[in-house]
């Protein structure tokens, strides 16, 4: 893959006490790519997705956004520089309206921005993200899905070029994990790059143009969804997890 690298981690390590959460990680996310992080249980994928997005400082290695270094850039700076974040667990401001759940993204992640465009921004939003109409819901009367829709959107709405994912998908019932997987792609589509954590290997296949995989804090492999399950080092990972491979 060639072109502008948006996310350079280069050497990223974080350790609690003792143990290495993430080793020595180093890998480039390409703009316009959707690029899968998986492996099994307890392999360091979180802590990665929180060393990206500034939940953690690393403890070592750098990182760079857009050319730009932001190993230790708090998570606003990062927001505003062009990272955007979606949770696995959707936190919304229940009692809100959708509507005004994904302003508050616009606002939040676009300073200078008036209360009237931020409005505006967040109604586009929810027409791309086929929340429109729901818009006037209140946040905790959404289905999952709903739910997972809403949280890209007001990640989208602070005005990303790169968007994390974490586990977007779980939960999700087979046919809405293909709606979540299209509504993704559309994201790209859009121009803004895509990192993701998953433990559905459909999912990641058809989603992510490159996988890297972790096991126990490191990257032991990276390349195609193809290449990767392929692996060797990959299979011996996932042998006897519950999640497995299924590939
Ligand atoms: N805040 C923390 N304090 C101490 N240990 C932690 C902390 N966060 C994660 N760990 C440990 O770091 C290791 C990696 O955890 P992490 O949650 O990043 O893995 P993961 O790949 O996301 O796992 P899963 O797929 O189960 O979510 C695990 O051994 C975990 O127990």
């Amino acid at each position: 893959m060639t072109g502008q690298v948006v996310l350079r981690a280069d050497g990223l390590s974080k350790s609690f006490g003792g143990l290495q959460a993430v080793q020595n990680v180093t890998f480039d996310h390409y703009d316009g790519e959707i690029l899968a992080v998986i492996g099994p249980n307890g392999a360091g994928k979180t802590t990665l997705l929180n060393l990206l997005s500034g939940v953690y400082r690393p403890s070592s290695g750098r990182l760079e956004l857009l050319g730009q270094d932001v190993t230790h850039s708090p998570m606003e700076h990062r927001c505003h520089a062009g990272l955007g974040r979606a949770f696995q667990v959707v936190r919304p401001f229940p009692e809100m309206t959708v509507h005004e759940n994904v302003t508050v993204g616009a606002l939040f992640g676009q300073p200078g921005t008036s209360l009237p465009q931020a409005r505006e921004r967040a109604y586009d939003l929810l027409e791309r993200t086929g929340l429109a109409d729901q818009a006037a819901r209140a946040a905790h009367e959404l289905t999952l899905l709903q739910d997972k829709r809403m949280e890209i959107a007001r990640a989208l709405a602070t005005g990303p070029r790169v968007l994390l994912l974490d586990e977007v998908m779980a939960g999700l019932r087979p046919g809405e994990a293909a709606e979540a997987v299209e509504l993704i792609r559309g994201v790209r589509a859009d121009g803004v790059s895509v990192l993701f954590i998953e433990h559905i290997m459909p999912v990641v296949r058809d989603l992510a143009d490159r996988v890297v995989v972790m096991d126990q804090g490191q990257v032991i492999a990276h390349g195609t969804y193809r290449e990767v399950t392929a692996h060797p080092q990959v299979v011996a990972a996932y042998l006897g997890t519950e999640e497995g491979l299924g590939a």
